[in-house]
């Protein structure tokens, strides 16, 4: 081995770069390696004819994918934090399994939507992403199969729930197959022809006007608010608009190359976007997950407690309890019910089995890996 100390007996620029560069090359033929075998994994699904639901090769385990990624985030070695190395592993699988066959996937579009970044943050950059017009697009075209999953906002932490998404499960046949959680992060966006002073229209969704609406208040009280159907449209609208400016993230403002006239414009610093993957198969448990299901009950006194009885006589963990009106008539209300455990546990399967008994129906949408990113 060489001598790496310099003359004071540090280590010096150059020897670093030696390092660097005989590291990354251990790292390529690491990488070469791990995607030759995942070439394989793909000749053996195939081999075995390992369909799922829908009759195709399951060349994507979502399962398999949050293991994987649990596992690096838990053996970190540091100094790179948890979260990071995961997000770069991310990467490698995406690529590794678009050898295999890349995933197609619909999202809630126009391009630049949090719903896009979040496609992005759960399948990585390899997917292939569709833009649709509106979420029961995204659900028809999983149907019809033109892709093989849907991503769909489900709740934010200060506006609540997305109801077009729960009232689109009540007449499908998905299941839900995964979760990704995203910190959404509102900026102020202005394109070339607009400054800060001359701002008179503030365009964006509802729900983020909403969760903007104590900053607009302080800082721009006499600007009109206009609400649009998507923050991406929002931006696209504003990047040719003279005094007008967009509420929107990072995706759309580099998209429509915007200048943010003011970064995290959001009343809750920890606002955060749940988002679901949408599909046509179950996912076996990975170790860590959640089910969730939609309930129809009796219109009968007591009908919430007995909902309830079996959960907290399992002591089972309720993430999420939400209730909708029932569109088919014949019952009032629908619960849908987010827990912890997957529908395989014995746990989980016994207290199903005590809800059918006292609810009018119960359709399970999924059990699918707690978010892992
Ligand atoms: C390699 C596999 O197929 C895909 C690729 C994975 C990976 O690169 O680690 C993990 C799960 C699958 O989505 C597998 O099933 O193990």
């Amino acid at each position: 081995m060489s001598d790496s100390r310099g003359s004071a007996g540090q280590v010096t620029l150059d020897d670093l770069r030696v390092r660097i560069d005989a590291i990354d090359c251990e790292l390529l033929n690491l990488i070469s390696e791990r995607a030759r075998c995942a070439q394989q994994v793909a000749e053996v699904k195939l081999a075995a004819g390992d369909v799922g639901e829908d009759g195709q090769v399951q060349f994507y385990r979502p399962e398999r994918e949050a293991q994987v990624l649990r596992r690096i985030m838990a053996s970190n070695p540091g100094p790179l934090k948890g979260e990071e190395m995961a997000r770069l592993f991310r990467e490698i699988m995406s690529a590794c399994l678009a050898l295999e066959q890349p995933i197609r996937l619909a999202y809630l579009g126009p391009e630049g939507t949090f719903t896009q970044q979040a496609a992005i943050k759960h399948f990585g950059d390899s997917a292939v992403t569709k833009p649709m017009a509106a979420i029961d697009e995204v659900f028809r075209e999983v149907e019809a199969g033109a892709v093989q999953y849907g991503v769909v906002p489900v709740e934010n932490s200060t506006e609540g729930v997305i109801n077009h998404t729960l009232d689109s499960f009540m007449g499908s046949q998905l299941k839900i197959s995964g979760e990704v959680v995203l910190r959404i992060h509102h900026h102020l966006l202005v394109g070339p022809n607009t400054r800060r002073e001359k701002i008179s229209r503030i365009y964006s969704h509802a729900q983020s006007l909403a969760q903007c609406r104590k900053w607009l208040d302080a800082h721009f009280p006499h600007a009109e608010r206009i609400a649009v159907s998507s923050n991406a449209e929002a931006a696209r609208q504003v990047r040719t608009e003279w005094h007008s400016a967009a509420i929107a993230g990072d995706m759309a403002a580099k998209l429509y190359e915007l200048e943010k006239v003011e970064e995290k414009i959001e009343d809750s610093p920890d606002n955060s976007t749940r988002f679901l993957i949408i599909g046509d198969s179950s996912v076996p448990a990975s170790g860590d997950d959640k089910t969730s299901i939609v309930v129809a009950m009796r219109n009968q006194p007591g009908a919430l407690h007995d909902l309830l009885a079996p959960f907290h006589k399992n002591q089972i963990d309720l993430t999420r309890v939400e209730t909708r009106p029932s569109r088919s008539g014949a019952w009032n209300y629908v619960f849908f019910i987010d827990f912890r455990g997957h529908r395989d546990d014995p746990l989980i399967s016994e207290t199903l089995e005590s809800l059918r008994q006292c609810a009018a129906d119960v359709k399970v949408l999924g059990s699918y890996p707690v978010g892992v990113l």
